[in-house]
């Protein structure tokens, strides 16, 4: 099984914003990394039918997914960014209703709904409206609408976002678990929930698809240039302006480790350290500050 995105470009006025993207999607989780505004979205659009490309063709199998009407529905599930629901459904008539419309079996909808509903953590709020949910739990309820039909390619944009580190905990090993012989494509900023279930990753920058392969191999390009050290904590700052600093915890006796991205050691007493895809995430887009969720579940994960 391969979903083949060709050459593909999305040109919006005078903004590209997929510009010649190919990729071609195997069994296992992707994870799909890039900036704000590098195509994400658009891509992931594209791959779920929902958006006409300018150029270029998504195959599965072979067959353009264009040509394959209801049958790449039955076989595909999205997460968009945002998902659209009625304000008067509750959990369980909205599942219902996306259940009817993929044609899932109406003799294995409520048991279907019923196993997504426990392991999302949804049970207790089945008969609430989804308008009254906090933001986690419609993520999730956007997560089970997106699997309800078992899909063989799953594509979910930003689907960590708003989940707590116990939250998105589940939802990975979910969907380590769910891969297994499909297709699935995630796109997030919080890069340490896609390092630890991808199999392989596609990083996105303006438009385009500038590496591909597995966390291990991408890495590799960064060897040697992460570095860690502990410094006084009073020349936090001067170091902060020099230096790409990735992360710094304080540590007792007004010091400071951090970790930061380098060609060389610059200070003396650092040592290198192994490479993670938050490290070339940071390499790819130094603009971008990832000081978010994931660093927090990852510290918390390392004790
Ligand atoms: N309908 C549209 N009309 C015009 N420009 C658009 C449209 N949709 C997206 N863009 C532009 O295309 C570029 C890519 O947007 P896209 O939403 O795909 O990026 P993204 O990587 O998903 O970003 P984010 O992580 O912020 O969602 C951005 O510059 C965006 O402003």
């Amino acid at each position: 099984m391969e979903l083949k995105i060709e050459r593909l470009c999305k040109q919006f006025k005078d903004k590209k914003a997929v510009d010649d993207a190919s990729l071609t999607l195997t069994p296992g989780v992707w994870g799909l990394l890039g900036a704000n505004g590098a195509g994400k979205t658009t891509l992931m659009r594209m791959i779920a039918n929902v958006m006409t490309p300018t150029r270029g063709a998504v195959c599965y199998d072979g067959t353009d997914i264009r040509k394959m009407g209801e049958t790449y529905r039955d076989i595909f599930g999205f997460l968009p960014q945002d998902f659209g629901y009625s304000r008067d459904f509750t959990v369980k008539d909205y599942l219902e209703y996306v259940a009817a419309l993929k044609g899932v079996p109406a003799r294995e909808t409520e048991n279907k709904i019923n196993h997504l509903l426990e392991v999302l953590t949804l049970s207790d709020v089945k008969r609430k409206k989804i308008a009254k949910l906090s933001g986690g739990m419609k993520r999730r309820v956007g997560i089970a609408q997106a699997m309800l039909n078992e899909p063989k390619v799953l594509v979910m944009d930003e689907p960590t976002a708003g989940l707590d580190p116990g939250e998105r905990v589940r939802f990975r090993n979910f969907i380590s678990e769910f891969s297994h012989d499909r297709i699935v494509l995630i796109s997030t900023h919080i890069v340490s929930d896609i390092e630890y279930i991808a199999t392989r990753n596609a990083i996105m920058k303006a438009g385009k698809i500038v590496d591909i392969g597995r966390t291990d191999e991408l890495v590799r390009a960064i060897e040697g240039k992460v570095w860690t050290c502990t410094i006084p904590a009073r020349d936090l700052a001067g170091y902060e302006m020099r230096l790409r600093i990735i992360n710094q915890r304080s540590e007792d006796n007004g010091q400071v480790s951090i970790r930061y991205l380098s060609e060389k050691p610059e200070i003396s007493g650092a040592v290198t350290a192994q490479p993670r895809l938050e490290d070339l995430y940071l390499w790819y887009f130094p603009q971008e500050n990832t000081e978010c969720e994931g660093n927090a579940l990852r510290e918390g994960e390392r004790n």
